[in-house]
């Protein structure tokens, strides 16, 4: 069997258009205009990467970006300052702080710190409640951007079962619950896992999101299982020079070849989650003027 590719940089167009419809709807009809502050502290390459790309596609779909750089020694009372500003003012709607922040700064302690209703990347401890809890929350781009993949390719997830490898916050438990959610049976494997290899031959659905290049291999895949590599790993640069090949958690020509249907590495989840991260600023702006919010849009 030789998979089907999920192209998620071609969903993730469908998903900015849409975005950019209700975008131009929420000006003609109502005069407002979305929008999203990201803070970058700090001058790690691979997030002013990010940051840029964000920034420009958010100005794409007709939103306002609003970009925060700060130095890497700034001080937590600085960074959250900045934050109360942002929670304050009217024409933010969303708040993304890019991590991982700088070690000397608590980031419980500023993500808590935005407002849960701007918390665009779901992250706060009230939005992780009340996804916890099945209650209407801010999602998590990235998990929510592999949720509309899998939905697109299978339809109904009932029943099938899945295994999460990675329990991070940002990814790994956030996943979990969505797939609980759409009541898939669910399992998180990590590094503590005895047999992980048994674990994740046994999954319909198998979501990597580990940080380790190529890690799973065609011969942990179930024949016929989704596979969605959450994982952005750069390998060593070759001696010609150049950046050094991105890979993704699984080891793709391998599962491709027993997988029935697989995200690439680039161009599967990383715009996705950039798509969606635009998808909760457009929610959380018509939430916060008492406006219906899109549909197909979150989870
Ligand atoms: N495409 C996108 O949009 C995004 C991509 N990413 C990428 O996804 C990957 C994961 O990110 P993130 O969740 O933040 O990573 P973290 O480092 O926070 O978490 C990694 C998880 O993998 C587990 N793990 C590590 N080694 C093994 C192993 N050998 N076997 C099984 N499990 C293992 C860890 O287990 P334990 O808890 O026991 O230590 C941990 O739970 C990275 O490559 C990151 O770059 C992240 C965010 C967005
Ligand atoms: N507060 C916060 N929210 C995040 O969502 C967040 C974060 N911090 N810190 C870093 C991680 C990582 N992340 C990615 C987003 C897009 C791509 C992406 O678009 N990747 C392209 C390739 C990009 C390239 O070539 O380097 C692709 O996969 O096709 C990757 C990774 C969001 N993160």
């Amino acid at each position: 069997m030789t998979a089907k590719v999920i192209d998620g940089k071609a969903f993730a167009a469908t998903v900015r258009e849409k975005v950019a419809g209700h975008v131009a709807r929420l000006k003609e009809e109502h005069g407002i205009t979305p929008g999203l502050a990201v803070v970058l502290v700090g001058e790690d390459p691979a997030s002013q990467v990010y940051v840029r790309s964000k920034g420009k596609q958010t100005v794409e779909v007709g939103m306002n970006s609003f970009e925060h750089k700060l130095e890497a020694d700034t001080s937590e009372a600085d960074l959250l300052a900045l934050i109360d500003q942002l929670n304050n003012d009217p024409s933010v709607h969303g708040i993304l702080v890019q991590l991982p922040l700088p070690g000397h700064l608590n980031e419980d302690l500023v993500i808590n710190s935005i407002d849960p209703a701007k918390d665009v990347d779901g992250f706060h401890i009230s939005n992780v409640g009340l996804l916890g809890t099945g209650q209407k929350s801010m999602v998590p781009c990235t998990p929510l951007g592999c949720l509309m993949m899998l939905r697109d390719h299978h339809g109904s997830l009932s029943g099938m079962n899945a295994v999460v490898v990675g329990r991070s916050n940002i990814v790994g438990k956030p996943m979990a619950q969505l797939l609980l959610g759409d009541s898939c049976t669910v399992t998180i494997a990590h590094s503590r896992t005895k047999d992980l290899p048994g674990v994740v031959r046994g999954a319909d659905i198998v979501v990597a999101a580990v940080g380790r290049p190529e890690m799973v291999p065609g011969d942990w895949i179930k024949p016929g299982a989704m596979v969605i590599d959450v994982g952005i790993n750069r390998l060593p640069p070759e001696e010609e020079g150049g950046k050094g090949r991105l890979v993704g958690d699984c080891h793709y020509d391998s599962c491709a070849e027993v997988a029935g249907a697989i995200t690439p590495v680039p161009g599967g989840v990383g715009p996705m989650t950039i798509a969606c991260l635009l998808a909760n600023t457009v929610t959380a702006c018509c939430r916060a003027n008492g406006l219906a919010e899109p549909e197909g849009l979150t989870a």
